[in-house]
């Protein structure tokens, strides 16, 4: 029998789970009416089974006719991965235990800046690429333009696609027969000590962790003794099987193949993706390359408010993070919001993703600190290290350089939109790289930019400049020396850690005017006034005062400029009824967001 182990890789939305679905129903692991239902996605399955489904491996076979008639059965593994910019290092996982991909690109859409971020992603790890241009059944499709997008941005023969529809099956046995055919086998050798390649794990409540993997050599057998070669622990095999897309027990995982085990491990964090699995009678000498480690890019505090109590916080975190080992958070405790945690994130959605979870799956009430990235600091003794908080900075007499993360940048974009985009970036103290035309209307533009100007709000306004049509990727590129300080915020007097924040010399003015503009809008008046300051290393350098409640009696005006509202602040109406208390002052949930508006 043939393996083919290969992933799904798209830009969101292009029919990457309706293709999977498809590919499920053709080789009669799923019916029609599990198709109709997407079953990729079925909750209920997860229940029924007592186990949970994430970026599922699943296995399927298929009979493969040779051209000359002769036919042989086909094993095919397929992994599907997330689309979105956040889950860059989900992605690579992924397709690390393949030999190939499937690319899927919209046949009314065309290459967007997630087709280019993955392809690449899948070149780099020498993966076999077949293009799949998808949605051929709708009226405004144009698989020719797409298929010459193809070739001229991503260098894959406008021949080789294959043009499908997940919807309706058409152009599915021809994508199956180029699976067959054009996808190389694995190169394991059965005969060597086993080594098996950690691509996920998650955390079952019945089952503790079960951990999924690719078998590059050797095999994995149930009751055998193994070894986790990174972190040394020892465990028993208990379980292992295959998703087909049912988990189906199995007593073998060969070489070549993917599956999962169940080894009784309570604890995620000892099941690190990346870390090679061996046989402990006859090990390998050596462990598979592994995996850059996950990098968090963006941090904030969520302290306890209204019923919450801080254990309870702390256990709806814990147990969230069983299931995302990206997620961390440590205790944190600030004069003006008690104790809290300060917790890190792989992106913007990511930190949007856990907040709603806590609020949602274990019903947490807490107040959010605005995100920030992580700096690296040199000090004036040499020592270099990094911070993920405006609050850790040192003194800055005792601070040479402060350095923040840069990204590169690929846009793609309407040709009429490109000023307006240059212009955005050119705000976002972006450095200009280069343009590339895509057929005749559109344009890639690469920049590089410095992550804090693009963390808030800049995937909104490039939406909002191409009318929805941009589409943006990046990737972080390393620190660099900025001109930037600590721009603190006052009230009452009293400095707010929790509103702190580093930024451009050159910004810093309007951004603290700014801040404070928004504070006076969040910040409820008092039975005193009372006054707001913005300040960089004890020098005020803004000032705005909240009336007392006694000596005006107009009515206070909410809201601001409410097509500014950024969807991540509108989730969190409700927290205007959240309060902290500083000093005398009440401070609701969203004053501490205020920074994301107060950038221009
Ligand atoms: N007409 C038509 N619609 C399709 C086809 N394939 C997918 N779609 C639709 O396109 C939308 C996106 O499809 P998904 O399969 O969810 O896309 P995806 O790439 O997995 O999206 P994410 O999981 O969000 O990354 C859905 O509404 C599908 O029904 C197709 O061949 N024809």
């Amino acid at each position: 029998m043939q393996i083919r182990n290969f992933s799904i890789i798209a830009h969101i939305d292009h029919g990457k789970s309706t293709l999977s679905d498809r590919l499920l129903m053709r080789a009669g692991a799923i019916t029609e009416r599990e198709f109709q239902n997407q079953i990729l996605d079925d909750m209920d399955l997860e229940r029924e089974r007592g186990i949970t489904i994430k970026a599922s491996a699943v296995t399927v076979f298929h009979d493969h006719t040779y051209p000359d008639g002769r036919t042989e059965r086909f094993m095919l593994n397929f992994i599907d991965t997330p689309g979105h910019v956040d889950f860059h290092y989900e992605v690579q996982k992924a397709l690390q235990a393949c030999e190939g991909a499937i690319l899927v690109v919209d046949s009314t859409q065309g290459v967007q800046a997630q087709t280019v971020a993955n392809a690449y992603a899948a070149v780099e790890v020498g993966l076999e690429i077949v293009p799949v241009i998808n949605k051929i059944d709708l009226p405004s499709a144009d698989p020719v333009r797409v298929a010459e997008e193809i070739e001229q941005v991503l260098g894959f023969p406008a021949e080789d696609a294959i043009l499908v529809s997940a919807k309706t099956g058409q152009g599915i046995d021809e994508l199956i027969t180029a699976l067959c055919d054009k996808l190389p086998p694995p190169t394991g050798k059965p005969e060597l000590p086993t080594r098996a390649l950690i691509f996920d794990s998650i955390y079952d409540d019945y089952r503790g962790v079960i951990t999924y993997v690719r078998v590059i050599d050797g095999e994995l057998r149930k009751g055998m003794k193994i070894r986790f070669m990174g972190t040394n622990k020892l465990y028993q095999i208990t379980d292992l099987g295959k998703l087909m897309p049912r988990p189906k027990q199995v007593e073998v995982i060969g070489t070549g193949e993917v599956g999962f085990i169940v080894a009784a491990i309570k604890d995620l964090h000892d099941v690190r993706v990346g870390d090679t699995i061996t046989d402990a009678g006859n090990p390998a000498p050596a462990a598979l390359p592994g995996y850059k480690p996950s990098q968090q890019m963006v941090y904030c505090d969520f302290y306890p408010s209204g019923k919450t109590q801080y254990d309870e916080l702390r256990d709806a975190m814990d147990r969230l993070s069983l299931n995302d080992s990206s997620f961390s958070f440590e205790p944190e405790s600030n004069d003006a919001l008690g104790f809290g945690f300060r917790c890190g994130f792989l992106g913007l959605l990511h930190m949007e993703i856990i907040q709603e979870r806590l609020e949602r799956e274990f019903n947490i009430e807490m107040i959010q600190t605005a995100p920030t990235v992580t700096y690296e600091i040199k000090k004036t003794d040499g020592t270099v290290f990094r911070i993920d908080s405006p609050s850790q900075l040192p003194d800055p007499n005792h601070v040479e350089e402060i350095r923040e993360p840069f990204i590169e940048m690929n846009l793609i974009l309407p040709g009429d939109c490109v000023g307006n985009l240059m212009k955005l970036c050119e705000d976002r103290r972006g450095i200009y790289k280069k343009t590339e035309y895509i057929g005749a209307t559109r344009v890639m533009l690469q920049y590089e930019l410095p992550l804090a100007e693009v963390i808030y709000d800049f995937y909104d306004r490039l939406k909002s400049a191409t009318k929805g049509y941009g589409t943006m990727d990046f990737d972080l590129i390393g620190f660099r020396s900025g001109n930037l300080v600590k721009l603190d915020i006052l009230v009452n007097g009293d400095k707010v850690d929790a509103l702190s924040v580093i930024v451009h010399r050159d910004h810093a003015e309007k951004r603290g005017r700014g801040l404070l503009v928004r504070l006076k809008e969040e910040i409820d008046r008092h039975l005193f006034e009372i006054p707001l300051q913005a300040a960089i290393g004890g020098k005020i350098i803004a000032r705005e005062t909240i009336k007392s409640v006694g000596k005006n009696v107009t009515a206070k005006c909410y809201g601001g400029d409410v097509t500014r509202k950024r969807k991540l602040l509108e989730k969190q109406k409700e927290g205007k009824k959240r309060m902290k208390r500083v000093g005398s002052v009440d401070i609701p949930q969203q004053a501490f967001m205020a920074i994301l508006e107060s950038g221009d």
